[in-house]
């Protein structure tokens, strides 16, 4: 499991070593990881580091301090290095002397012979013969997109950037980009993540994230979210052992699916089936199909017959009108736990009567997409998507599962865990459904909710991930990949599941 710690949590902890280890010399360390990367940046590009070229946007504040000294480092590596000052009389003045005892020069971003942007001459040829540059726009104290002569040194730059603890322009702590900013093909953090880097846009902005410790780390408190890893999942992710049979592991009741909407009972009843060992019940209008798809089910046409489970899904195709709430109340009423989704959101989301059928005592899990999430919240989502999260699991003691490009989960006692896609390979018709399926599977054995739905969206975004670049009976795997359809995703969930399994394995 991988912490992401919030820009005031950052902050705090350095204060804290700040009282052993003087500031100066913990930016030096942060410098010198900057410039570490950067001349392995230069080599891998260029096939070489001294004698090459770098620019510096040097900001405001500390993050402009941290470029000018990894500056200072590069240049006793022999690479010439210019720092473009976006605020002349504001940029760190240690670093600014650091950078020219070193060799270096700073030139003003807006100085003599601007074009018509504003930019200086000097500056201007600065970026134009640089092999790499840094970014030291904005860092952890950042507010909103890149100013105008910021956003325009960057839109000039066509070689690779180094971020200084993350890309400018993006909102540290949401992830959100509001206007330019930089993407960046590396950054450097310090101590830990921060959500810019997992969340959203932020995500994609950051490039390769490079976290070093430079202190700070040992005086982090617990992290505000959480990121799983593979192996975390596959450690834990439930199998039968030898004294299992199809009960012991746990029975699932799906009830999915309407004479309109089968395929979306077909796809969820399919997904539990390939997520774990035990027995899957089906019921409702769909026996059919689920039946003729997936024969190793127990289906039937009714709710109430549909025998004991461990666990439900509930939502997928049902909809809102007096069946599909006689269906939501059935389940909620079971004490079982319940992952509620799609139409029972909505359900949820417009008759209060409904929670009245609820065990206080089962835990819920609601699944929306932000259309549904609305519904819930009551307000169009935000930036914010991991406090409106929070705030909805919290409000209606429940485990709330976000969708999107990030996943966000979040448990009613506060704790967030994050699952980022990495690819967009799953926005697709159905596999909403697939995600149903898994998750209510997983319930079903006992795993705990909020871990539950981690190790489902992980699984999920990789079985759309592997379906994509080509299983292997299709040939070759290919780079670039393809579109899927859910039932492709819902094949490959044995291939994501078996990945984070030997992902697990000792080395
Ligand atoms: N935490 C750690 O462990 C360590 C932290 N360290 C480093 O310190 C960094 C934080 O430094 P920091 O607090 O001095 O502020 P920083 O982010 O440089 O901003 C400076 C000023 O920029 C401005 N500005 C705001 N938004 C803007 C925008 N969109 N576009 C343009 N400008 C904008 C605004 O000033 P304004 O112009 O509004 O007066 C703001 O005050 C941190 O990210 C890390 O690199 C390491 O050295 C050591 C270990
Ligand atoms: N752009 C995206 N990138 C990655 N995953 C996405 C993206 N858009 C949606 N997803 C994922 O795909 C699934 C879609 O679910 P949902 O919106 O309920 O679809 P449906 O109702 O058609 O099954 C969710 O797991 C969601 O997180
Ligand atoms: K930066």
């Amino acid at each position: 499991m991988q912490g992401v710690w919030t820009p005031d949590q950052v902050r705090e902890a350095e204060q804290r070593l700040f009282a052993r280890t003087p500031e100066p010399a913990v930016m030096r360390r942060a410098a010198h990881a900057v410039a570490v990367q950067c001349a392995r940046l230069l080599s891998e590009q260029t096939g070489g580091v001294a004698g090459r070229r770098v620019a510096l946007l040097v900001g405001a504040g500390n993050n402009g301090g941290d470029a000018l000294w990894a500056g200072a480092f590069l240049r006793r590596r022999g690479v010439g290095v210019t720092a473009v000052l976006l605020a002349p009389d504001k940029a760190h003045p240690a670093g600014l002397e650091g950078l020219r005892r070193a060799g270096g020069r700073a030139v003003p971003a807006e100085g003599a012979g601007a074009d018509t942007t504003g930019i200086g001459a000097e500056a201007a040829d600065a970026l134009e013969r640089a092999d790499l540059v840094v970014d030291g726009i904005v860092g952890l104290s950042a507010r909103g997109a890149l100013r105008p002569v910021a956003a325009e040194l960057v839109r000039r730059v066509i070689v690779p950037i180094v971020a200084v603890d993350l890309p400018s322009g993006v909102d540290p702590t949401t992830g959100a980009v509001d206007g330019p900013a930089v993407s960046a093909d590396l950054t450097v953090t310090f101590g830990g993540l921060k959500p810019c880097h997992v969340l959203g846009t932020g995500a994609v902005r950051s490039g390769e994230v490079t976290t070093v410790g430079i202190g700070v780390t040992e005086e982090l408190p617990e992290p505000e979210l959480s990121l799983l890893d593979a192996a975390d999942i596959g450690e834990n992710w439930p199998v039968p052992g030898p004294e299992d049979d199809k009960y012991s592991t746990g029975v699932v009741g799906i009830a999915a699916g309407s004479a309109t909407y089968p395929g979306a009972a077909v796809l969820a009843t399919g997904a539990a089936v390939r997520a774990t060992a035990g027995m899957v019940r089906y019921a409702g209008p769909a026996a059919d199909e689920v039946r003729a798809r997936w024969p190793e089910t127990v289906a039937t046409g009714s709710i109430g017959d549909a025998g004991r489970v461990q666990a439900w899904s509930v939502g997928p195709g049902i909809g809102t009108g007096a069946s599909g709430r006689d269906v939501l109340r059935f389940v909620l009423e079971s004490g079982r736990p319940v992952c509620a989704d799609a139409d029972s959101i909505t359900i949820l989301a417009e008759d209060e009567a409904m929670w009245d059928s609820r065990d206080p005592d089962a835990p819920l899990v609601l699944t929306p997409h932000a259309g549904e999430f609305a519904r819930l919240s009551g307000a169009e989502l935000g930036a914010d998507r991991v406090g409106e999260a929070r705030e909805v699991a919290a409000r209606f003691d429940a485990f709330v599962l976000l969708k999107g490009n990030t996943t966000v989960i979040a448990a009613p006692d506060g704790r967030v865990l994050v699952n980022d896609a990495r690819q967009a390979w799953p926005a697709t018709a159905g596999s909403g459904d697939v995600l149903t399926g898994l998750i209510g599977a997983l319930l079903a054995t006992g795993v705990e909710p909020l871990l539950t739905c981690g190790y489902a969206a992980h699984v999920h975004s990789l079985a759309a991930e592997i379906a994509a670049h080509g299983a292997t009976a299709d040939g070759p795997r290919s780079e670039a990949g393809a579109p899927i359809g859910a039932s492709a995703l819902l094949d490959a969930v044995p291939a994501a599941i078996r990945a984070v399994r030997d992902a697990a394995l000792p080395s």
